[in-house]
């Protein structure tokens, strides 16, 4: 379970998010609004990427401000942009890096990097340069470097932004599968339609918190009102 007990964020005197009260613990949980409306801030709150000005965010009653290194192995996080999480120059480098890092034998290692990268059709790219995939191709191979850690929680910024429709499907089935809690920054709305809750930003708010039918139904209302 993630809290976010009386959250607020400034950044450059700037408010960005205000009065956040959220207990996230359903398995799928969309976060939509307007750009600009602090969905990205937000989500980079839950594991501390950022910390909030006040308030508090836990993770499983441990708190980002103290427990940050700890809690970013346990809260995956899938940039919006790939370039920003793909650090080794080849394909199958790339996603056996946080692996060797927690020091996993090479054997279980190798069979976890195959795994992941034939469930997300890159096992023909593993001894590829991450650099001449596709940006589609790119998006999934971030993806799969966050899912082979296994971590607890998994939250994901627009992971299907670049994708095709084939490759959104993918994305969207294998978050389906997932056993894990994720919780989904997305502008595709049809991606959500089965998730168990969705929060709405607006202006650094939460304008919405309800199933998808009835939250983006007010959502909707709200930009045809704008
Ligand atoms: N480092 C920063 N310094 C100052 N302002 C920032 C910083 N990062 C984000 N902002 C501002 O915070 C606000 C919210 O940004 P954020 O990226 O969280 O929005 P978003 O809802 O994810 O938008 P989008 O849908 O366009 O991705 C924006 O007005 C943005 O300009």
């Amino acid at each position: 379970m993630i809290e976010v007990q009386d959250v607020s964020l400034t950044l450059d005197d700037r408010p960005i998010l205000r009065d956040i009260n959220l207990t996230l613990r359903e398995k799928r949980i969309a976060i939509v609004g307007s750009n600009g409306s602090g969905k990205s801030s937000f989500v980079r709150l839950l594991n501390g990427l950022r910390l909030p000005s006040s308030g508090r965010v836990c993770v499983d009653g441990q708190d980002t401000r103290t427990e940050g290194r700890k809690l970013r192995r346990r809260v995956g996080f899938v940039f919006q942009n790939p370039d920003n999480q793909i650090v080794f120059p080849i394909v199958e480098e790339d996603v056996a890096f946080g692996l060797k890092n927690l020091g996993v034998p090479p054997k279980e290692r190798d069979a976890k990097v195959t795994a992941v990268l034939e469930r997300y059709g890159l096992q023909e790219m593993r001894k590829q340069p991450a650099h001449t995939l596709s940006g589609g191709q790119k998006q999934l191979l971030a993806i799969a470097g966050v899912l082979v850690m296994e971590p607890e929680y998994v939250v994901l910024d627009e992971p299907t932004t670049l994708l095709d429709l084939r490759n959104t499907l993918r994305i969207s089935q294998a978050i389906s599968a997932l056993e894990q809690t994720a919780i989904m920054v997305t502008h595709d709305l049809d991606l959500i339609r089965e998730f168990d809750r969705v929060i709405v930003f607006e202006q650094g708010r939460v304008f919405a918190d309800d199933v998808p039918n009835a939250a983006l139904e007010r959502y909707v209302e709200a930009m045809r009102d704008a």
